[in-house]
């Protein structure tokens, strides 16, 4: 079954091209109509279809997309162009410390994620301890987060998204912050919630990662699709044509 499709997607944004040093300076010209705009497409044109239980791997350099469309797919950004469907429920770890109220404490954080993610308060009452014995975080649960570091942010979103058995699991860079320790509890977590169903949309600069937690890959480069397929296969030719650039920008 087909739980996500995303049909010629485009992106727009529109970069400030000049240097306004205040707010009162920005909205006189905004007013004036003196404020010029770079247009970036940070994607064009992405199509891309995903089943129920896969899991896709979106691999790209620096400012290729690849955060961009996890946030068009989750909902948070409307594109500039295309459809999307998506069947089923996404619990997305997109930026950190997103959906966290900083001065809020990190047990007042889980009781409110559990909201926004449309859990019960009973539901939530028996999801809770484990949520935080997952994280580590128990003699830290009444500290507002805005105290935590991004290790500690990372244990909290992960054990709060990965709670209950979403449809779709979206994983941006979000392991990369968390100790080892944590690394390998998290890749548990991730290989049970697989076995359970939940299809895994993962972005990780570290190809190791990508190819032990995903059987396909999908290449993005200056916002477009380069390659879709085999995770082996995409993920080498990615890299294969990283080395021959030899570091150079990609950026759009
Ligand atoms: N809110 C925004 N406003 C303006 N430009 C943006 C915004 N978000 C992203 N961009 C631009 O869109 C392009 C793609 O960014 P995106 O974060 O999707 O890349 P990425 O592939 O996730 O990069 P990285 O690997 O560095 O995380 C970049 O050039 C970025 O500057």
């Amino acid at each position: 079954m087909q739980i996500i499709k995303a049909e010629h997607i485009s992106m727009q944004f529109n970069m400030a091209s000049e240097k306004v040093d205040n707010i009162k300076e920005y909205l006189i010209r905004k007013i004036k109509g003196h404020i010029s705009y770079d247009i970036l497409w940070a994607l064009q044109d992405v199509s891309f279809t995903m089943e129920a239980g896969e899991s896709v791997a979106l691999v790209g350099l620096n400012g290729s997309g690849k955060s961009t469309f996890l946030k068009v797919l989750a909902g948070v950004l409307e594109p500039t162009g295309g459809t999307i469907n998506v069947r089923g429920s996404i619990a997305p770890l997109i930026e950190l410390g997103a959906g966290f109220d900083i001065d809020l404490t990190a047990k007042e954080n889980v009781w409110l994620n559990g909201a926004i993610l449309g859990y019960p308060r009973p539901v939530m009452r028996t999801y809770y301890d484990d949520i935080v014995a997952f994280s580590g975080l128990g003699q830290f649960m009444d500290v507002p987060v805005k105290n935590f570091s991004s290790g500690m942010l990372a244990r909290l979103a992960f054990s709060v998204m990965t709670f209950g058995t979403p449809d779709i699991l979206i994983v941006d860079e979000v392991l990369a912050v968390g100790d080892f320790t944590f690394q390998e509890k998290c890749r548990r977590r991730i290989a049970e919630m697989q076995r359970n169903g939940t299809a895994i949309l993962f972005v990780s600069h570290n190809m190791e990662q990508v190819r032990e937690i995903c059987t396909r890959a999908v290449w993005l480069e200056k916002g477009k699709v380069m390659a879709d397929g085999e995770c082996c296969q995409v993920t080498e030719q990615y890299m294969k044509k990283g080395e021959q650039a030899g570091g150079e920008s990609v950026l759009p």
